[in-house]
């Protein structure tokens, strides 16, 4: 099947500055592809090239088997962009910016079925400034939505959204993808990199570092596992910290987290300290490694790792 979108060897330098450097990857149709990196690594860069906003210095960039630089006014019309709220204009009511942003294509999707989807019907007579952040966000994705696009670009979806509202956020981006749209994402929660997306490209310093599945990058660099447990007042702190594979220690109220990159090896001295020390492991809890600690191995100190 054709990709949604391929990048071949993308260059891009502000000034002397590279922001993206011969990025070469590809998106595949109808995933949820997530873009996460540093402030500054170049996510809003490669995002803007993709959808012909900037223009590479070099290298190809084909979006739904056409050709960025020649063929910009058609992708146009097959990609959807998520605005910033403020870009809407905000004394109009939600059904009248709407209708202008129909009016702006020739084949727009059904604006009932779109408010519809976006639970926004009884929203169409208020005015976009007096809505909260979550809704206006909802306007916004409406708009990315009334051209109904094949691929639809999200940077930064949830930014200043409350975690309902962000629950809300990934349910809808999850109907797109079950519609059938591409969605490429730009983040700087991992939770929301980690739940949301079939695949996470990871860039730093304008360089692709690493591109994979979450659970893949997680088991290749989110090395350290949680194991969690009740404290008990008779554990000595130095003993935990010394166990086997332990990384780190936490500390909070009634429970204890060992950071492990040798689960096997650290259960194995726990349980063996536990009789030792006269008290019993209750309430224990094994929690994998996370997107976070992958970003942070990949990114951190502007450390580069090839996986
Ligand atoms: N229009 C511009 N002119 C000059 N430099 C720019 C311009 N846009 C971005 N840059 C620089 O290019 C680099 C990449 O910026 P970009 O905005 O693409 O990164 P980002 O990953 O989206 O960052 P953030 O997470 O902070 O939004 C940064 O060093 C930035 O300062």
């Amino acid at each position: 099947m054709q990709n949604a979108v391929e990048l071949r060897q993308v260059y891009k330098q502000y000034g002397s500055h590279p922001a993206v450097h011969d990025m070469t990857l590809h998106i595949r149709m109808g995933e949820v592809f997530g873009i996460v990196g540093p402030n500054g690594a170049g996510k809003t860069t490669l995002i803007e090239m993709i959808e012909g906003l900037r223009t590479a210095d070099s290298g190809d960039i084909i979006v739904l088997g056409l050709d960025v630089r020649k063929q910009a006014k058609a992708i146009k019309q097959r990609i959807g962009v998520l605005l910033q709220s403020t870009s809407i204009p905000d004394k109009a009511r939600v059904g009248e910016v709407l209708a202008l942003f129909s009016s702006f294509y020739p084949s727009p999707m059904d604006r009932g079925q779109l408010s519809r989807f976006l639970n926004l019907e009884d929203k169409m007579n208020e005015a976009v400034k007096s809505l909260s952040s979550g809704w206006k966000q909802r306007v916004s994705l409406a708009l990315a939505l009334i051209n109904n696009p094949d691929i639809v670009f999200l940077d930064e979806p949830s930014m200043g959204l409350d975690p309902n509202a962000r629950k809300e956020m990934w349910a809808m981006i999850h109907r797109m993808k079950e519609e059938g749209r591409t969605i490429v994402v730009t983040t700087h929660y991992m939770e929301e990199a980690q739940t949301l997306c079939d695949r996470v490209a990871v860039i730093n310093q304008g360089r692709l570092i690493a591109v994979d599945t979450p659970r893949k990058l997680i088991a290749t660099l989110g090395g350290t596992k949680r194991i969690s447990f009740k404290a008990a007042n008779q554990m000595s702190k130095e003993a935990l910290e010394a166990l086997t594979g332990v990384v780190s220690l936490e500390w909070g109220g009634d429970y204890a987290g060992l950071n492990s990159n040798d689960m096997d090896q650290t259960l194995k001295g726990l349980f063996q300290l536990a009789a030792d020390e006269g008290w019993t492991v209750s309430e224990l809890r094994l929690e994998d490694g996370s997107m976070n600690e992958v970003f942070t191995q990949l990114t951190d100190q502007g450390k580069k790792v090839s996986v």
